[in-house]
C-alpha cells in the first residue's frame, strides 16, 4: 500500500515492544512462494506487544518478497517508491484465539511487521540466512535452523506506519494489523542476488527463478494509515 502521503500522526500510538527468544527458531524452508523461517509458537516465548496492538502476539514465521531487479520488490511503497525487497514477520493473537489457523480468519488475529530492504552495506545478520539458501534452492526443501534472533533484521528507529489490512497472498483474509517500519535495513547486492537464486520449482522440474514474488500495489480505498511519528 502507498504509505506516507496518506498517513496521519496518531499521538496515542505506543512504541512497539519486541522480545524474541532465538532458540524458538525451528527451520528454514522454501514453500514455492518465498523462503520462510518458522518458530516454535507453542508458548509466549517470542512475542511483540504495544504499538497499535491490544494484546501480545506470538511470532510464527518470517519471510520476504523481492523483485527480479532492484527497482521493485516491496509490497508497500513510500512516497511512490518501491524497495528491492520487504521482510514480513508474522505474529498471531494467541491471547484471543486457540490456534494460528483460527487467528488467520479474525480481524485482530494477525500482526505483521514489515521491514524494507534497501541496497547498501552488507548485513551481517542477514548473511546467516543467505548462507542457508543454497540448501533450500528447490520448492519444499527444508533445513534445520536452530538459533536465530530476527531482532537483528529490525531497525532500531521506533517509527512505524500502521493500518488494518490483509494477507498479501491467498487466502487474503482481512486479518492483519500491519506495522511497517519507517527505516529500512541495508543489504548488499550479493545478498539480494542470493534471494534471486532460489527457485519456485521443485527438483527435477524445469527451473523457474524465485523473483517478483510480491503482490502488485493495491488501492488504499478508504483506509486510514496512522504514523507513530510526526
Ligand atoms: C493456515 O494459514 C494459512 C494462511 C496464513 N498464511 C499464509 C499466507 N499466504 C500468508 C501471507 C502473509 S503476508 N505476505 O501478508 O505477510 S502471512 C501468511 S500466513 O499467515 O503464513
Ligand atoms: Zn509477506
Amino acid at each position: 500500500h502507498p504509505l506516507w502521503q496518506n498517513s496521519v500522526y496518531d499521538p496515542v500510538l505506543k512504541p512497539l515492544k519486541i522480545s524474541y527468544d532465538p532458540t524458538t527458531c525451528l527451520h528454514i524452508w522454501n514453500n514455492g512462494y518465498s523462503f520462510l523461517v518458522e518458530f516454535d509458537d507453542s508458548a509466549d516465548r517470542s512475542i511483540i506487544v504495544g504499538g497499535p496492538l491490544e494484546n501480545q502476539y506470538r511470532l510464527k514465521q518470517f519471510h520476504f518478497h523481492w523483485g527480479a531487479i532492484n527497482e521493485w520488490g516491496s509490497e508497500h511503497t513510500v512516497d511512490c517508491k518501491f524497495y528491492p525487497a520487504e521482510l514480513h514477520l508474522v505474529h498471531w493473537n494467541a491471547v484471543a484465539y486457540p490456534t494460528f489457523e483460527e487467528a488467520v480468519m479474525e480481524g485482530d488475529g494477525l500482526a505483521v511487521i514489515g521491514v524494507f530492504l534497501k541496497l547498501g552495506a552488507h548485513h551481517e545478520g542477514l548473511q546467516t540466512l543467505v548462507d542457508a539458501l543454497p540448501a533450500i534452492k528447490h520448492k519444499d526443501t527444508v533445513i534445520e535452523f536452530d538459533v536465530f534472533d530476527p531482532s537483528c533484521l529490525i531497525p532500531q528507529c521506533p517509527d512505524y506506519w500502521t493500518y488494518a489490512g490483509s494477507l498479501t497472498t491467498p487466502p487474503l483474509t482481512e486479518s492483519v494489523t500491519w506495522i511497517i517500519k519507517k527505516q529500512p535495513i541495508e543489504v548488499d547486492e550479493n545478498q539480494l542476488e542470493a534471494f534471486r537464486m532460489l527457485l519456485f520449482t521443485s527438483d527435477g522440474e524445469e527451473e523457474k527463478r524465485m523473483v517478483d514474488n510480491f503482490r502488485p500495489l493495491q488501492p488504499l480505498m478508504n483506509r486510514t494509515v496512522r504514523s507513530s511519528f510526526q
